[in-house]
Order: C-alpha cells, then structure tokens, then sequence
C-alpha cells in the first residue's frame, strides 16, 4: 500500500503570498464554527483550525492568511479535550501530514455525543446570527437508531472516489483534491468497502462511484474523463415502499436517512393545516421521497406536485409516485418554476396555493431569497424545510420570517456521523 499522497493537476493548497502562510502557531480552540473548523484567536486576529476541538490547545500551521481571518491545520495536540478519541479513521487522523489526511471524516477524532453537540451549537448559532431568529424551538442532533455502534462508522451506502494521474484510487485530501490512498473506508457499510478498488490502479479513469441500494446487487460505476456509461435502474425502500432511480441518482446517504426524513417530515406537517386538494408542492424533489412521505401520511386524494431539476429523476418520481392520482412529477429548476406562479394563477389557483402545504429539500445553497420571496407570495398554510446546510437555511429562515413565517418545529438529526454535517427538519407558519 503506498503511504505517500499522489497530487492531482489541482491548484496548491495554499498559496504563499502572506509569509504568515507556512508558519508555526500555538493556538487555543474556543468555539466551533461552520464546516468543521474550530475557532481561536492568535494576536486578536481569528484562526479557523481543522482537526481540533474547542478548548484545546495545539501547534498548527497555518495555510491561508486573508486581512480578516487565517486558516490553520493542527499538527500537534498539546492539550487535548476530554472528548477527543483515536479518529475512526487512522488515515485520516491528526498525526499524519496535514496533506496526506484523507477527506470526509473530519469529526472522527471526537466522541460522537460530543459530535452532535457541536453540530446543535453550529445550527442554532447560524440561526440566532445569520436568521436573527430568536424564538426558534429548542432541539438536540438526534442520533440514528443504532448511531452509535461501531463509533458511528458503517452508514454511507454512497461512496465516491478519485484517480490521481498514476491511478491512485481514493477519497480527496481534507480541503483539497489531493488524492490520498487508503486501505480502508470506515465510513461506508461494509459491504461497500470490502469492493472498493483501494489497491488497484485505473489510470484511464476519472472517478469510482460505489453504490449499495437497498435491493439488488452493489453497483460500480467508473467515470472516465467526466463521461459516465449507461447507467442502470436500482431500487431502494422505505418501509415497504420502493422507489427506483438511477444508480448515480440522488439518494439520502445514510442508510437510514430516507427512512428518516420521511418520519421527520410526516411529524412535522400540521395535519389540522393540510389540506390534500390544495397545491401541494414537493420542491427539490428528486425521485419522490418526501411527496411519497406527504402522500403515505394523508392518503389517496393528496395532491402534490414534486419539483426537480434532473430530467431522469422526474421520470423515476412520476413512476414512484403513480399510486396518487393527484401527484405529478415536474421537470424544472425551481427558482424558475416558482416564479410568477401567484400572479399567473386564477382565483380557485390562487386559493388551492393558500390553503398548500410545501415541503421544499434544496441542495446545500439553500433555496435562495427569491424562490423564498416567491413562495411567501401565495401565502401557504405551512412549509416543511429539509436542510442539510445550517447556514443556508438560516438565511432562507431570516426570509420566511420577514414574511411572517416562524419556525414552529425542529428536529435535527445526525445523518452524517463523524463529519460535520447536519440535517434539519422544520415546519413554519405564519400566526
Ligand atoms: C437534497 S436533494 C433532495 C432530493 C429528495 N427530496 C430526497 O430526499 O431524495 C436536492 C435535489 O434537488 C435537485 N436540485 C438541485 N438544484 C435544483 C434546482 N435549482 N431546481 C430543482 N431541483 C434542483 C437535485 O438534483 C436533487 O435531486
């Protein structure tokens, strides 16, 4: 197994223009910021480090210097916080080369219950800051059944990985595209990672996609210089539901993450202010996950319509779907689809858009100010928002509540163990 990283045609890391760049620091952790990286302060100036925790102390290094704020990388823990652990992932762990870490697992070195409270803080700190919200209910990062088995490795039923120039497989590099080889991946189910081609060397391809779905065989898909070959229909389930899709379509990652926002987002919709004639709406829909979750919960005569932007993903939502007589799948990006929809609407329109409930799940940009300013113009009953970017949302947030829209419930789930990331579900109304 090689242990050196292999670089990719990519720029460098960190461009030295600063001769801070390169230099040694002794830093303390204070607090946790947006993306993984912990915040401290060297000479009244704001360091973002990766790798630490908040109240440790470390020699870093520092790889970017802007006027207002630098980037570090931990190199050694001096102090370390009681809620540091060995990283799930030694390939990825603080006591390599910076460089040569791998990618993805860039809480694996905290404990997991730890892990979620720094992800709660993150989420409710982009609301109180970003949102200027308030009033938002209190929640906690749930963890998943059974989350914390085996430290939270063994979930991701997606993996992607790189080829370096020399057919080097394996993930990016922290922060970089870098490939780095590995000989494990602790993060994927096992069965993904007993496949995975980490010895091999593909010098003609581009990317390796691995894929488990629920039903039918692993799938390995090998992207050569961005072109793709045909790819083959799989199935997953929910439940007893099953939903088809495109092997590299886009599914919820963690094994039980579909099953879990469908729950999440059925518990939320206030079934006193759902109303399933009205105009219903599934935006950023994908193959009809969250439509199917609105249609399982309020019955046959639900209308919905679901919104998505990849035309191969409408075609599996409208076959995913066909048990509603009332649900449609729609090609189209949203922040066109959406726009002038209440002036084009006739008064019955107009009315049926009043009375929808709208469950929206936008990529991690967040819907956006005017696809929300568009929304808010036919007044919904209710909106049901499924974020995967704290900070996206709150700003989506912050829109809804100028219109009068307030978070009346959140839940937060940790769908992502041993990374940053965090999903949100939450419903908002107006008064
Ligand atoms: C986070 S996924 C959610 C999919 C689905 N709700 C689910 O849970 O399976 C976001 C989806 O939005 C689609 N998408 C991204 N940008 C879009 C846009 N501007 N308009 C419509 N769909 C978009 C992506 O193709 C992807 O399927």
């Amino acid at each position: 197994m090689p242990s050196r990283p292999v670089r990719r045609r990519n720029p460098p890391r960190a461009v030295a223009h600063d001769p801070a760049v390169g230099t040694e620091v002794e830093l303390e952790t204070t607090g946790v910021a947006h993306g993984g990286i912990m915040v401290a302060r060297h000479e009244g100036r704001v360091v973002f480090v990766a790798d630490a925790i908040p109240g440790e102390r470390v020699r870093a290094r520092v790889t970017e210097a802007k006027s207002s704020f630098w980037r570090a990388d931990t190199l050694e823990v001096l102090e370390a916080s009681p809620h540091r652990r060995e990283h799930v992932w030694s390939e990825a762990s603080v006591t390599r080369d910076p460089e040569g870490r791998a990618g993805g697992a860039e809480f694996g070195h905290i404990e997991l219950a730890h892990q979620r409270e720094l992800k709660r803080q993150v989420a409710a700190d982009a609301l109180a800051r970003i949102g200027r919200i308030d009033d938002a209910p209190d929640f906690t990062v749930q963890a998943l059944p059974g989350g914390d088995d085996a430290a939270g490795t063994g979930w991701r039923t997606r993996v992607t990985l790189h080829v370096a120039p020399d057919g080097t497989v394996g993930p990016y590099a922290a922060r970089s595209h870098t490939v780095i080889p590995v000989s494990s991946l602790p993060l994927a189910v096992p069965e993904l990672a007993a496949i995975a081609p980490l010895t091999e060397r593909l010098g003609d391809a581009a990317s390796v996609d691995l894929i488990a779905p629920a039903e039918g065989p692993l799938q390995i898909v090998t992207a050569r210089d961005g072109s793709r070959p045909p790819l083959a229909a799989i199935t997953e389930r929910v439940g007893d539901r099953e939903f088809a899709l495109e092997a590299l379509g886009f599914w919820q990652v963690h094994r039980l993450a579909a099953a879990t926002l469908t729950g999440a987002v059925q518990r939320a919709i206030d079934a006193d202010a759902f109303d399933p004639r009205a105009a219903n709406l599934d935006l950023y829909g994908g193959v009809g996950l969250l439509a199917a979750a609105v249609g399982d919960r309020f019955g046959q005569a639900t209308r919905i319509t679901s919104v998505e932007s990849y035309e191969s993903a409408t075609d599996f939502a409208a076959r995913n779907l066909a048990e509603w007589v009332g649900a449609r799948a729609v090609t189209g990006r949203v922040e066109q689809w959406v726009r002038g929809r209440a002036e084009n609407a006739t008064a019955t329109e107009r009315g049926r858009q009043r009375a929808a409930t709208i469950v929206l799940d936008p990529p991690r940009a967040g819907a956006g100010t005017e696809v929300v300013a568009e929304l808010v113009s036919t007044e919904p009953a209710q909106v049901v928002y499924v974020a995967c970017d704290p900070v996206a949302f709150a700003r989506d947030a912050k829109a809804f509540a100028a219109a009068g829209y307030a978070i009346r419930s959140l839940e937060a789930f940790d769908l992502f163990p041993n990374t940053h990331h965090v999903e949100l579900v939450a419903r908002l109304s107006r008064d």
